[in-house]
């Protein structure tokens, strides 16, 4: 096996259940020691994904490899890795000491070998002096720690783990996320991750696979899938919030890229990426929008504006903006900030020749159209 095996590779394989769903001839190459998240929306087949890597599904076609490692038919037990799930699965009967070092004692491992491991755990969970209690004695926060202690015991490369952070609340998936990505880290081993969350996955990713109907629609760093969304799907998916689409014979003529077919095409801007001024007098490059509402969010305002024959678009502003619903305004942005989609399969398209990329340096949009004093 070279350096660059994947650790885990998933070739051609499909899950399909009564019904018709499931996945569908998924391949997916998972290198040693990443921290990899499944995101999609729910049904989009994250959880069988993951049942397959763990063992607790069986694939009708295709092959799954762990460590090069040909484990397609390889029961969940033999195949080396940890699992936690968003239930934690605590025994309430025992003490937190107690349900970290159950596997260990299923598996007969020494009295000497379950220490070393319980204190190591125990330290790299921040669970010093909790050993006695009871989970129900603990917050969601410690008792996903004790979960993810238990995962650490056993020692295993790999760990799934299944939306763990879905019962806590805000301010703590928070803090817990960034425990399990610095877990991650020291520990040097590979975590594939579920969530329907975009930020979660964002933030703790290095390699984020977007699903969609029980295929890939996406795979790659999480930077990748923000600045150059591989679908319409992917462009609205990430993003907080989200980027606006609309069909581009809503937009004037030209500002739409040349050698594109309006007809069936789909434009797409981020929040930050839009200019807007009330100044409608000057003939700004653009488009012209009705402002909806305003939403201060402290170090920005997001303005919801209304676009006819479109859902809208949202702007994100930094500090705070005061612009009253019904106000006129113009939106600008940069040629090379526009995304472009096929209308009808969603794929991404990259013009060659842009008018408005040619218009660009004498244009100055962004100065031209600053908000005049809001
Ligand atoms: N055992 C099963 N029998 C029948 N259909 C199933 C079974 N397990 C999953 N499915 C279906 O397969 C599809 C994918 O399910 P899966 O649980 O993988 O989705 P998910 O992305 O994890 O969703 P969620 O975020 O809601 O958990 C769904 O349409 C689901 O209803």
């Amino acid at each position: 096996m070279t350096a660059q095996t994947p650790f885990i590779q998933i070739k051609s394989v499909s899950r399909v259940f009564n019904g018709g769903n499931g996945v569908h001839d998924l391949s997916i190459d998972i290198p040693r020691g990443s921290f990899v998240v499944l995101l999609g929306p729910s049904g989009c087949g994250k959880s069988t994904t993951l049942r397959l890597i763990a063992g607790l599904e069986t694939a009708d076609q295709g092959m799954i490899a762990i460590d090069g490692k040909d484990v397609t038919n390889v029961p969940p037990s033999k195949r080396g890795l940890s699992m936690v799930f968003q239930s934690y699965a605590l025994f309430p009967h025992l003490s937190v000491a107690e349900n970290i070092i159950f596997g260990l004692k299923v598996r007969k491992t020494s009295k000497d070998e379950i220490k070393t491991r319980l204190t190591e755990a125990l330290n790299v969970t921040g669970l010093q002096g909790y050993e006695e209690r009871k989970p129900a004695e603990l917050s969601g926060g410690q008792r996903q720690r004790v979960a993810l202690a238990r995962a650490i015991v056993a020692g295993h490369p790999l760990c799934l783990m299944d939306e763990p952070l879905s019962n806590l609340d805000a301010k703590l998936r928070h803090s817990v996320r960034k425990d399990i990505r610095d877990l991650q880290q020291r520990l040097g081993i590979t975590v594939v991750y579920v969530t329907h969350d975009q930020t979660e996955a964002m933030s703790m990713a290095d390699i984020v696979i977007l699903m969609k109907d029980g295929r890939i629609e996406q795979a790659g760093h999480p930077a990748d899938l923000y600045l150059k969304p591989a679908t319409a799907f992917a462009a609205g998916f990430v993003g907080s919030p989200p980027m606006a689409l609309m069909p581009a014979s809503a937009l004037p003529r030209e500002v739409v890229p040349a050698g594109l077919d309006v007809s069936r095409l789909t434009f797409g801007i981020r929040p930050e990426d839009l200019a807007l001024t009330t100044d409608t007098t000057t003939k700004a490059w653009g488009i012209t929008a009705t402002v909806n509402g305003s939403e201060f969010l402290g170090a920005e305002t997001f303005i919801s504006v209304a676009i006819p024959g479109t859902e809208g678009a949202t702007a994100r502003l930094p500090g705070r903006v005061h612009i009253a619903p019904g106000t006129q305004v113009s939106l600008s942005w940069a040629g090379a900030a526009a995304h472009w989609f096929d209308g009808e399969d969603g794929r991404r398209l990259a013009p060659t020749t842009s008018r408005q990329s040619a218009r660009e340096p004498n244009t100055s949009i962004e100065t031209d159209t600053a908000i005049p004093s809001l």
